[in-house]
């Protein structure tokens, strides 16, 4: 199985704070990862080195056999794609949201695959219409989260996106993940605390102090 990251010697420092401390990790194409671990070990630094947000100090952080520097950056971002605990949402309507993947690619919307992606989700299409700030939490994730795979990325890095959602909406997004994950070959990584989720797990990592313990 070709490996999609790579993290060897990583190390991630702030003034005289090491917050990484020597990371490996290896995450094959089409894995399931799982990172879990006591609040401030360094999971969301993990992911957000991963996606390119932040550079690491040192150490050799690759994707798809290249170092991520190497690549242009919004093509990177749009391999490699972040989800947010709490999702920004923006414009008015959810319309506006989904519309926007394909404005930054000039591209008119698709409304058949856009209506799709809500209906995987168990949104209605009459959502479009809706303003942001009428959805529940459980929508705004899941408007969120469509918005980062109407073009699917081949990563999806994936910051608690369930925390603090009932357990219906957190079930939609669990089989939505499998669907994405199994039948169109995305990667996900996910960070939790939740004990389910970890039960779950098909590949699980614990970030503690920096350090990664398979
Ligand atoms: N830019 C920064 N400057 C200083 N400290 C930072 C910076 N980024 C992260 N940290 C610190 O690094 C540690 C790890 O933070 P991180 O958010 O990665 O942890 P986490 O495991 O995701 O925690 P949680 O589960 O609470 O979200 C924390 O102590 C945090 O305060």
């Amino acid at each position: 199985m070709t490996t999609l990251m790579r993290l060897q010697h990583v190390n991630y420092q702030v003034g005289d704070k090491l917050i990484l401390n020597d990371i490996n990790l290896a995450v094959p194409a089409q894995a399931q990862l799982t990172v879990t671990g006591p609040s401030g070990g360094g999971k969301s630094t993990l992911l957000r080195l991963m996606a390119g947000m932040i550079s690491k100090t040192s150490g050799d952080l690759q994707f798809d056999g290249q170092p991520i520097e190497s690549y242009e950056p919004t093509w990177y971002r749009r391999q490699v794609s972040y989800c947010f605990q709490q999702p920004t949402l923006f414009g008015k309507t959810v319309a506006d949201n989904l519309a926007f993947p394909y404005q930054i690619r000039k591209l008119p919307m698709d409304q058949q695959h856009v209506e799709a992606a809500l209906d995987y989700v168990g949104l209605s299409a009459s959502l479009l219409t809706e303003a942001i700030d009428d959805l529940s939490g459980g929508e705004r994730q899941r408007v969120a989260l469509i918005r980062n795979i109407l073009f699917l990325p081949k990563i999806l890095l994936l910051d608690e996106v369930t925390a603090g959602l009932d357990a219906d909406n957190k079930a939609i997004i669990h089989r939505w993940l499998t669907h994405l994950n199994r039948d169109r070959q995305v990667t996900t990584i996910m960070i939790t605390h939740d004990a389910e989720e970890i039960q779950a797990a098909q590949q699980l990592v614990q970030v503690m102090n920096g350090q990664l313990e398979v």
